[in-house]
């Protein structure tokens, strides 16, 4: 894929957010310069990829499925090793990093019939780096901070979908961690789990841990994250503020009316460009105009206005309008 001019820079560049910064750069909690993992069948999953993910940020790594955001992951945290690059992760080596970094990467298996305390108690002491000294405190800490103190004492199997993830959150969160990885931390819960979930990243990020959550849902991404890197085929698409992403899109005005035509007029009179007409609906680009005065307007020409709406470019559309391609969720 050619690599993509966003807000003057180039996935070539790396440099979203100016030059990728040298290594041992502390001001990013996250840096890799041409990471890549070719597996044995020859498949590129991660092909070259220049990240920046500046301390203090919930950044959104988006991609459909099979675009490479779990063997990146799983290359930061050592779990795999690069077929080429390098990265820092904290400002340091990875391997010297990682004691500070929590990770959620496949949830871990927790008993059924034991106590969320209980299963983050068995969980610490299978960590040969965790402390026996500091455990029910560390422990009482983690459930604190996902909300989970009132039912420390309640049966995991009795836990909803939401808690079972703030659980395994909570174990990631056993030692002082300036760094969560959470790899699609979403997937599979119900519409109260997820909105539990979504919460408790924004709570854990406002206490000053960066956050690094994967997902496939452009919506969440954009709900969740001051920040976002959009993957395709291994290959960084863009990356930067979630406001800078769409920066370079224009908002548009929508009108629901059944009086398609005589709108379109209106909106041409007014200097609207980019008219586009639907069934009971048609939108333009907003421009400097305001939608009172477009509504007043059309009102004042007689439309009858079932709806008016202005829309804000998404991470979809950025999607879109970079690659010509739909963000095929099925990959
Ligand atoms: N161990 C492996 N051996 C060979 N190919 C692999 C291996 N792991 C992943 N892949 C391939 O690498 C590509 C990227 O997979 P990866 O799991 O990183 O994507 P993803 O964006 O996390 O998607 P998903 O959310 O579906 O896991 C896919 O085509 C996948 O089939």
């Amino acid at each position: 894929m050619t690599p993509v001019t966003v807000t003057g820079t180039t996935q070539e560049a790396g440099a979203p957010f100016g030059a990728a910064p040298p290594a041992g750069d502390s001001s990013a909690a996250i840096v890799t310069r041409g990471l890549t993992k070719r597996f044995r069948g020859g498949q590129v999953a991660v092909d070259a990829l220049d990240l920046t993910v500046p301390r203090g940020s919930v950044y959104g790594f988006l991609g459909p499925n099979g675009s490479g955001k779990t063997t990146t992951i799983r290359m930061l945290l050592g779990l795999i090793t690069p077929t080429a690059g390098t990265y820092d992760v904290l400002g340091l080596p990875p391997a010297r990093a990682l004691p500070r970094v929590g990770a959620l990467v496949e949830g871990p298996a927790f008993y059924p019939y034991l106590s969320g305390e209980a299963n983050l108690m068995r969980f610490d002491a299978a960590d040969p780096s965790a402390r026996r000294a500091t455990a029910r405190r560390r422990i009482a800490d983690a459930l604190d901070r996902v909300g989970l103190s009132a039912a420390a004492g309640k049966r995991y199997r009795n836990y909803s979908l939401g808690m079972r993830q703030r659980l395994a959150i909570a174990a990631a969160l056993l030692g002082p961690r300036e760094l969560l990885i959470l790899d699609e931390p979403t997937n599979g819960l119900d519409p109260q789990g997820t909105r539990e979930v979504r919460a408790l990243v924004k709570e854990i990020a406002a206490d000053g841990t960066t956050v690094f959550v994967s997902s496939h849902l452009l919506a969440e991404i954009e709900q969740m994250c001051t920040h976002a890197a959009i993957m395709r085929s291994g290959r960084l698409v863009v990356q930067g503020t979630i406001g800078s992403l769409s920066a370079g899109r224009v908002p548009l005005i929508r009108v629901e009316t059944p009086d398609v035509a005589e709108a379109a007029r209106v909106l041409g009179e007014l200097g609207l460009s980019g008219v586009q007409a639907g069934a009971g609906e048609l939108t333009a680009e907003l421009g400097g105009q305001r939608p009172e005065m477009i509504n007043a307007a059309l009102v004042g020409q007689e439309v009858a206005v079932r709806g008016l709406a202005v829309v804000r470019p998404s991470l979809e559309d950025v999607f879109v309008g970079l690659t010509g391609e739909g963000f095929d969720v099925d990959g």
